[in-house]
């Protein structure tokens, strides 16, 4: 075996130490799994073994889980075929874990792991079919599964024995939500048996061993019962009837993984274990056959990591390690992003007009820390340390020395072009200029630059604390070595880079902006506001288009409805709901959610109500929902989204389909289970995307109208993955 060595002691005991060759971390790879079921067979077979303890070879933990690259991949099992025989198949490959896992767990000799570091998903699935577990007290180890959150079920008996261990209730969160535990949580709730302080784990295990050694997991046993009681017992069905309509309000159907997860549950904790699990392979087939799975697994696994060791970055620039950077503007933005350069270590000049409105962006900084400190995430030193990095200031000398600048001062171009000449006076050639605008063109504001060569887009969201994603916006001279070097930048903050080019709204606002607007024509179109925002919330969007305008800020909304009139003249389709909003912005004094009037009113102390005078500026004439008109706005607040996402690709302003769908979910909510607007085309397939585009287009206009790629695409049967993809781009 090449992943497991064996060990045996005088006492017979076997320590098996699980180290996958060649990886920093084990994951269970198709190579694993296979010797998993050997090397139960040899615990089982050799007379000499006693007892055996499970521990990880690796420093970085015991094991992260299934290999989600093999798993996803169109090789994997989500890529199985339909038929009875390819399902016979996937459920067999599926089953091989469950099977040996369970095969450990009932081979008569007593089991028990030694977890020295962070055990997910399959690896805690690993640990819980050991008859005994012993935790290393690291405070940062974690033990959960995680796979809800990639779409996936728990797949190696983990929706049976973590039930079974802590009961429904208290698994639900972990098993639906994905939540992980630390030791300590993990005794307190019988997940693990015994915490030891770290390097001692192997020896309490085999103490265990040879002391108590009961090789029959608890289910085993003649007396088990489920804790809090099984689906049969009254109160153990209240669980289920109370848990599903918690799961309905939480996810309105669109996660089959949740909706899965509790079903295996439901069915298996009614019949005998070996039953069981062979319940939870079927669900677990099921969900990865899914495109959500398919979809959720790419994007919010897979494109995630690889775009995070920065998948985008154009070859051959060397390195560009950023140590100092100046923020130009100390306000909302400028403050957020001094905290999370200073964070990650780098030296930051915070520039405002004057020394005062400097410090008080300084300030923002300090009440973050502040808040970390008394919450232990941060010692009063480090945070000390953390602070020291900000050096508030009014004046331009301090920009010299800086290896880049992020400019964030009012979305003027005015202002901008003056305070880019103004840093460029300190710069050195090789220094990268930055812009955080949210509107302006990039390659416009470029002209104000003596070096437009090494001028960018680093669009960040608010809280830019919070908000994982950065937009880079290429203008038209910007150079190869700026993209590479404010890649570099963007992951030493820790957070996650795509690239676009030029266009109004870049591409994130854009698109988002869609969203916003189909809002405002199911409005027009005299839909009530209550149903417009429920069934936006339903598709998944964090919150209905009304209230997002709201946070959007309604008086913004009217500016760059003014601005677009102008730049785009006889171009510029006035749609009825400019009027509306106009009226609200300019008679009424409706900015949204910061003056707590808009769509809705938010008063200081109590939950927000719908804007009762709305009914005076737009009739409504429809108050009553059927599913059919549901699922219309459904569709049509999703594939405007979409559609405006494949246009951004027929004008190249995204190019790359990892970071449109990553983007999508991270930069302004894009309905996570669909895994981004590409992979919710792809999942439905384009000719069938198509379809339906012509026959809103024909309902409600050209919005929907899909671009020639899309036709094209369509006609050919191809994928936005399978055309885009990362050999095409590498070859372009
Ligand atoms: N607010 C958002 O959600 C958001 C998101 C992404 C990008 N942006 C963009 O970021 C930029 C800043 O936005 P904000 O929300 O932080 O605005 P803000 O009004 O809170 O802050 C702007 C700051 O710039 C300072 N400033 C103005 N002229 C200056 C000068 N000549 N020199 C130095 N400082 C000067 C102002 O005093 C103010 O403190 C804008 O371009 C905006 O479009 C905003």
């Amino acid at each position: 075996m090449e992943n497991f060595k064996i060990e045996v002691d005088g006492d017979g005991i076997a320590l098996v130490t699980f180290d996958v060759p060649g990886r920093t971390m084990n994951t269970l790879t198709a190579s694993v799994i296979k010797e998993v079921g050997e090397l139960v067979e040899r615990i089982k077979t050799d007379a000499e073994i006693k007892g055996v303890v499970i521990t990880s070879g690796k420093t970085t933990g015991f094991c992260a889980g299934a290999d989600l690259g093999e798993l996803g991949g169109s090789g994997g099992l989500g890529g199985a075929s339909k038929g009875q025989e390819g399902l016979q198949a996937a459920f067999d490959a599926g089953f091989a874990l469950n099977k040996a896992f369970r095969e450990l767990e009932t081979s008569g000799k007593p089991v028990a792991a030694a977890i020295n570091g962070l055990a997910l998903g399959g690896g805690l699935e690993f640990v819980l079919a050991a008859h005994y577990r012993v935790v290393a007290d690291l405070p940062k180890l974690q033990l959960g599964l995680p796979e809800a959150k990639v779409g996936l079920l728990p797949g190696g008996g983990g929706t049976q024995r973590l039930t079974r261990l802590m009961g429904v209730m208290a698994a639900a969160p972990y098993l639906l939500e994905g939540k992980s535990m630390k030791p300590a949580e993990a005794l307190g709730l019988k997940v693990v048996h015994e915490v030891v302080p770290a390097g001692q784990e192997v020896e309490a295990a085999k103490t265990w061993i040879k002391t108590k050694g009961d090789p029959v997991a608890p289910w085993d046993k003649k007396d088990f019962k489920i804790p809090g009681g099984g689906p049969y017992t009254p109160t153990g069905a209240q669980v289920f009837i109370m848990g599903n309509a918690m799961l309905r309000k939480n996810t309105y159907g669109n996660y089959p993984a949740q909706q899965n997860i509790m079903k295996a549950v439901y069915e298996g904790l009614q019949v005998p274990f070996d039953a069981a699990i062979r319940i939870e392979t079927r669900y677990f087939i099921k969900t990865l056959m899914t495109p959500q799975a398919k979809g959720m697994i790419r994007t919010l696994f897979l494109s995630l990591q690889e775009l995070g060791k920065g998948a985008g970055r154009p070859d051959g620039v060397p390195h560009y390690d950023v140590k100092k950077v100046a923020v130009l503007g100390a306000g909302m933005m400028g403050a957020g992003i001094a905290y999370v350069q200073a964070m990650a270590g780098i030296e930051t000049v915070l520039i405002d007009q004057s020394q005062e409105a400097a410090d008080k962006g300084k300030g923002y900084a300090e009440g973050l820390v502040k808040k970390a400190v008394s919450r232990g995430k941060l010692t009063q030193e480090k945070g000390e340390a953390i602070l020291a990095l900000i050096h508030p200031t009014a004046d331009y000398a301090n920009v010299k020395g800086s290896d880049l600048v992020v400019e964030a001062v009012f979305e003027n171009r005015e202002v901008k072009a003056a305070v880019t000449k103004l840093a460029e006076a300190q710069l050195a050639d090789t220094a990268v200029f930055g812009s955080n605008t949210s509107t302006l063109p990039i390659t416009g504001l470029a002209e104000a630059s003596i070096r437009p060569e090494s001028f960018i887009g680093i669009h960040f969201f608010s809280p830019v604390d919070k908000m994982g994603l950065v937009e880079i916006i290429l203008g038209e001279k910007t150079d190869q070595a700026t993209i590479a070097k404010s890649i570099d930048y963007v992951l030493k903050i820790k957070k996650t880079p795509i690239v676009v080019n030029d266009s109004r709204g870049f591409y994130t606002s854009r698109c988002f902006g869609t969203f916003v607007q189909e809002g405002m024509e199911l409005l027009s179109d005299g839909i009530a506001p209550a149903i417009i925002d429920n069934v936006g919330r339903a598709t998944g969007m964090p919150r209905g288009p009304l209230e997002m305008h709201d946070d959007v800020a309604l008086d913004l909304s009217h500016k760059i409805a003014v601005q677009t009139k102008k730049d785009l003249g006889d171009k510029y389709e006035e749609r009825p709901f400019t009027a509306i909003i106009a009226k609200m912005v300019e008679d009424l004094g409706r900015y949204g959610r910061k003056n707590g009037k808009g769509f809705y009113d938010y008063p200081e102390n109590g939950p927000k109500t719908l804007w009762p005078g709305l009914s005076d500026l737009v009739e409504v004439t429809v108050k009553d929902a059927d599913k059919a008109l549901i699922e219309q706005i459904r569709t049509r607040l999703l594939y405007r989204q979409a559609v405006e996402a494949a246009r951004c690709f027929e004008e190249g302003v995204i190019t790359d389909p990892r970071e449109a769908d990553v983007g999508a979910i991270l930069g302004w909510g894009f309905a996570p289970w669909t895994g981004g607007p590409i992979s919710l085309i792809d999942g439905v397939g384009v000719a069938t995307f198509v379809e339906t585009l012509d026959q809103l287009a024909a309902a409600y206009g050209a919005r929907f109208t899909p671009p020639a790629l899309l036709r094209e695409m369509a006609a050919k049967g191809e994928t936005f993955y399978g055309r885009f993809g990362v050999k095409e781009k590498a070859a372009a």
